[in-house]
């Protein structure tokens, strides 16, 4: 079960976190949802696809991706957050800003998910004083630079081992194990290599104790493995989401809702 804010999810099944970008450069769907009423039309699409829980992101994250400020990525994100604020669906804010989290939590969100790990100054203490869930993702240095030489001795042993140390940061600070997810962060800081590591090692990231989120959606990782270009990654990105459940990730988080969900249910019916 994760507590996630105003909702209490059953992880009996796999959940899918549907992605909303509200930014000009996300990598795959830059742009095409920065108008306020088609982000909101998106994401109340993506719910009736079958997205349990909706991912709103005001900041791309992508390799070489330019920062935001605090007041642009709020004037992004807090709109359709206050739209989507009582349609029922649990909903989430992709951010590393503490005062994005503390607004958005502020506005009801049932989840922070941050791809820096709450490793902002104050981003622990808005989590702990909030009664959302938070998604711990792994990445090894920032967009702008990391993936130019991305370098481990183990990767596996040691995203794991920052991942837990991080619960063990939020564990202290009162956060329940129910509200917390862990992510490897595909594409963060990571060769093809090391991704595949990370996605054959899903069993064993699944089995520490916290639900595991898989997020490889329309990813570079995909276009090196199938030589496709970001808009034919679907099959591709349906194939990885429903593998990396089948290994125990319990939520992946994609762009493509309503494939996902279909291959998803094709897996429950033979469990
Ligand atoms: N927890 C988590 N959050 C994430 N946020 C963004 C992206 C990048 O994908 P997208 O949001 O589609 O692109 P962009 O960051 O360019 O908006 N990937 C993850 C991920 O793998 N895990």
């Amino acid at each position: 079960m994760l507590q996630c804010g105003r909702f209490r999810l059953s992880l009996q099944r796999p959940l899918i976190m549907g992605i909303v970008n509200v930014t000009p450069d996300s990598f795959s769907d830059g742009g095409r949802y920065a108008d306020p009423a088609r982000a909101l039309a998106h994401a109340r699409q993506l719910v009736a696809e079958g997205a349990d829980l909706l991912d709103i992101g005001g900041e791309s994250t992508r390799p070489g991706a330019a920062t935001v400020s605090e007041t642009e990525e709020l004037e992004r994100v807090m709109p359709l957050l206050a739209a989507l604020r009582d349609d029922g669906v649990p909903l989430s804010v992709d951010t590393v800003k503490p005062g994005v989290m503390r607004a958005a939590l502020a506005a009801g969100v049932d989840l922070i998910n941050d791809v820096n790990a709450l490793q902002a100054e104050g981003a622990v203490e808005a989590l702990a004083d909030s009664g959302a869930a938070v998604c711990l993702m792994h990445k090894q240095g920032d967009p702008a630079t990391m993936q130019q030489a991305p370098r481990y001795a183990s990767v596996v042993d040691e995203v794991e081992h920052f991942l837990l140390q991080r619960a063990v940061v939020l564990r202290a600070a009162g956060v329940a194990s129910a509200r917390i997810v862990l992510d490897p962060g595909i594409g963060f800081g990571k060769t093809v290599e090391h991704n595949l590591e990370l996605l054959k090692a899903t069993g064993r990231l699944a089995s520490q104790g916290y639900p595991l989120l898989i997020g490889v959606s329309r990813k570079s990782l995909l276009g090196a493995l199938t030589g496709r270009p970001v808009e034919e990654r679907i099959h591709a990105s349906v194939a990885m989401a429903l593998l990396a459940v089948a290994r125990g990730a319990r939520i992946v988080r994609v762009h493509d809702v309503a494939a996902t969900r279909d291959a998803l249910k094709m897996w429950e019916a033979l469990q």
